[in-house]
């Protein structure tokens, strides 16, 4: 692909990813993957270049712009060669017209901005929530890591996670999966705030595909019972391979029938150690991954997604034991999501008391302890520890 028909490609991408983020289809890096499957003329280099492009826009638009190339257009303001590229040859983007829209230059849609400021994520802090993300990788327990480490040049330690390792980018770790799992260190560490150890009882109860039920288990040295619950069934059915692969016998899956999920799990109302609430939330904190997402809410969604989480943290109180615990976990800075969450969960369940999780990362917020992107380098994440009366 020529450089024209490679800005082309990127533009014509943005067009379905505004379209989808405001229609609630596809996420962008699906798109991209099935806008490469029918163009087998472009090379590696050219998708990775295309993609770059796509991804270099997104993250310089706070407002959904108004289409690809007003966004490409921004991105070209600051690059005279990305501008020359706009050059009407046959398979390029139309020459640059006098007076053409370009998108608005920003961080975040002002909505979520008001909602930032108000739960103490002040501006100067937003570059960063979409800022590119490391690769992290979290090294399982009784695997020689010194050897593992050995075939990855450029590792570094990350700091306050003892398995946490961070990788040069493009390092390519398909050939350690099993002993090594890509995982955000912000990940890592709130699935440290669950405590688990050998022969606990533990739910996962919105375990999705299960990255952290898998940082759970090795916790546990394969040791106790881990009970993974998810209310989607495509994505609690990748749990179960992944655990195969990493040797891990002790993960049973469930799937659970939304607003029915007390009946399926009454067999083990005050059984767990800890009930582990990695709730569905905004993905606020993982805008460095899907940068995307930030124009896909909205204030009613924010609202529907409250209500769930209120739902999902009410559901595990029956299921801990007396002197167990709730971990409840969000991706997102919103404390309508986290902090707020938690101190009315406090209000209506006598007896249970919040205590700050352990963690060497993140700062306390509320009952709980915030990671941020720019305070911590990892995802954003809220995570409470809430102890049942005994
Ligand atoms: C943040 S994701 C979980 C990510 C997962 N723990 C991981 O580490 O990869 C939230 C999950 O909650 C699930 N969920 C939504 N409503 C639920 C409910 N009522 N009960 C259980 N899970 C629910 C969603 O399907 C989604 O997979």
């Amino acid at each position: 692909m020529t450089p024209a028909a490679r800005i082309q490609a990127a533009i014509e991408l943005l067009d379905a990813i505004i379209v989808a983020a405001r229609e609630g289809g596809a996420a962008a890096d699906t798109l991209i993957a099935r806008y490469f499957a029918t163009r087998r003329y472009a090379g590696s280099k050219d998708r990775r270049a295309v993609r770059e492009l796509v991804y270099a826009a997104i993250r310089q638009c706070g407002e959904p712009p108004p289409n690809g190339r007003a966004a490409m257009l921004l991105l070209a303001q600051d690059d005279p060669a990305l501008a020359a590229g706009f050059d009407g040859s046959p398979h390029g983007p139309a020459p640059i017209a006098r007076g053409e829209a370009v998108a608005q230059k920003g961080v975040v849609p002002a909505w979520i901005g008001r909602e930032l400021e108000q739960s103490g994520v002040s501006s100067a802090a937003w570059a960063a929530l979409v800022d590119r993300a490391p690769l992290d990788v979290r090294i399982r327990r009784g695997v020689d890591a010194a050897e593992v480490l050995s075939t990855l040049p450029g590792a570094t330690p990350i700091p306050g996670l003892s398995q946490g390792w961070r990788l040069p980018s493009g390092t390519d770790v398909s050939s350690l999966a099993g002993a090594v799992e890509v995982q955000d260190a912000g990940s890592q560490a709130v699935s440290l705030a669950a405590m688990a150890q050998p022969g606990m009882t533990v739910i996962d109860l919105c375990a999705g595909a299960g990255g952290k039920t898998l940082a759970l288990g090795d916790a546990m040295d394969g040791s106790g019972r881990i009970i993974a619950c998810d209310v989607d069934r495509a994505r609690l059915s990748r749990l179960a391979p992944r655990a195969a692969k990493a040797a891990l016998g002790i993960v049973d899956t469930r799937l659970l029938d939304p607003g029915r999920e007390a009946a399926a799990l009454s067999d083990l109302d005050g059984a767990a150690d800890v009930v582990f609430v990695d709730a569905p939330c905004s993905g606020t904190g993982t805008w460095r991954r899907n940068p995307e997402a930030r124009w896909r809410l909205t204030p009613e969604r924010l609202h529907r997604l409250a209500a769930t989480q209120a739902h999902v943290l009410a559901r595990a109180a029956p299921l801990v034991r007396p002197g167990g615990a709730i971990v409840y976990v969000v991706c997102s800075l919103l404390d309508a999501e986290g902090k707020e969450q938690v101190e009315r969960f406090l209000d209506g369940h006598a007896g249970w008391q919040a205590v700050a999780p352990a963690l060497l990362l993140g700062v306390p917020h509320g009952a709980g302890v915030r990671l941020t992107p720019g305070h911590d380098q990892t995802d954003g994440f809220f995570v409470a520890r809430l102890t049942a009366p005994c």
